[in-house]
């Protein structure tokens, strides 16, 4: 007789990237985040949309550990992640990029990708002692410039890019350390709009295989970018579905955009 038993790699998939459970969070007595739910598949690409002051960027501000929690739990691959520090998500799995660039304007982009890499790789500010991580620094940045198609920039100061450079190269900064879960807060923000098709597509290529979650207020690149579409409104997750599902949910028009249509010049 033969039994399945199921292997790793297919209980490991089952299990959620990312799980928010009754995740509360409260700035002194008020409470911003209030009991939100969620499970982000594995491998898929995810946005988090709600109006202003739903809590997107302090639900972000938790997962990524940068605030701690009032309450409930955070899994990470299964792991909670409740009360860890960033760096520590980060050797987790998980990177995020911020609303304002991080990069350091007076380094060149190779220079800015490879602090990035080394950082990743536990090394600080002693780096240069170990020439071997510097060899594999290197080959990783080189990669990554390529795929975001900075080569011919890699030597200029990043402070001199163009903003949606500067855009491309945080995305760059923030998959250098090859994390598999990827969180970016508004890609495309004060972009044109050929500048944020750009940036889709740059988003799309770097993050095959990987799990996102994006915040994003621009519903043209959430319905072209996303497999799934978590509304938060008060600081509670009202719906998660497909972008054609939640296009058409009464609950989220609604509580989202006073009742008219969820299209994608909505922004
Ligand atoms: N550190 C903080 N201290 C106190 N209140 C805060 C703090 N951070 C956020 N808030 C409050 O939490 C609420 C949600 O803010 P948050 O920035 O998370 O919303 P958001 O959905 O990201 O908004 P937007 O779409 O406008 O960026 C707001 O009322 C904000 O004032």
């Amino acid at each position: 007789m033969s039994v399945l038993v199921p292997t790793l790699s297919s209980a490991a998939s089952t299990v959620p990237a990312i799980e928010l459970i009754d995740v509360r969070k409260s700035f002194g007595k008020t409470e911003i985040i209030r009991g939100a739910n969620l499970q982000i598949a594995q491998g898929q690409r995810y946005a988090l949309i709600g109006p202003n002051g739903a809590g997107k960027s302090t639900l972000f501000n938790l997962i990524s550990g940068r605030f701690p929690l009032s309450s409930g739990d955070i899994l990470l691959n299964g792991t909670s992640i409740a009360g860890r520090k960033s760096h520590q998500i980060n050797r987790l799995g998980l990177s995020r990029s911020f609303q304002i660039t991080n990069i350091f304007h007076r380094l060149s982009v190779f220079e800015n990708l490879r602090c990035a890499v080394l950082w990743s790789l536990g090394y600080r500010y002693s780096f240069w002692h170990r020439l071997s991580a510097l060899k594999d620094a290197n080959e990783r940045s080189e990669k990554v410039l390529e795929e975001i198609g900075l080569q011919a920039r890699r030597n200029i100061e990043a402070g001199l890019l163009t903003y949606a450079e500067q855009r491309a190269l945080e995305i760059g900064i923030t998959i250098a350390g090859g994390t598999s879960v990827i969180l970016l807060d508004e890609p495309t923000a004060g972009m044109s709009r050929s500048e944020a098709e750009a940036a889709v597509e740059l988003i799309r290529k770097v993050t095959v295989g990987k799990t996102l979650l994006m915040v994003e207020h621009d519903m043209s690149v959430v319905f072209d970018l996303a497999d799934r579409v978590a509304v938060l409104v008060y600081g509670e997750i009202i719906a998660c579905d497909t972008p054609a599902e939640i296009r058409n949910n009464q609950q989220v028009q609604q509580a989202y955009l006073g009742g008219s249509t969820l299209s994608e010049e909505v922004v």
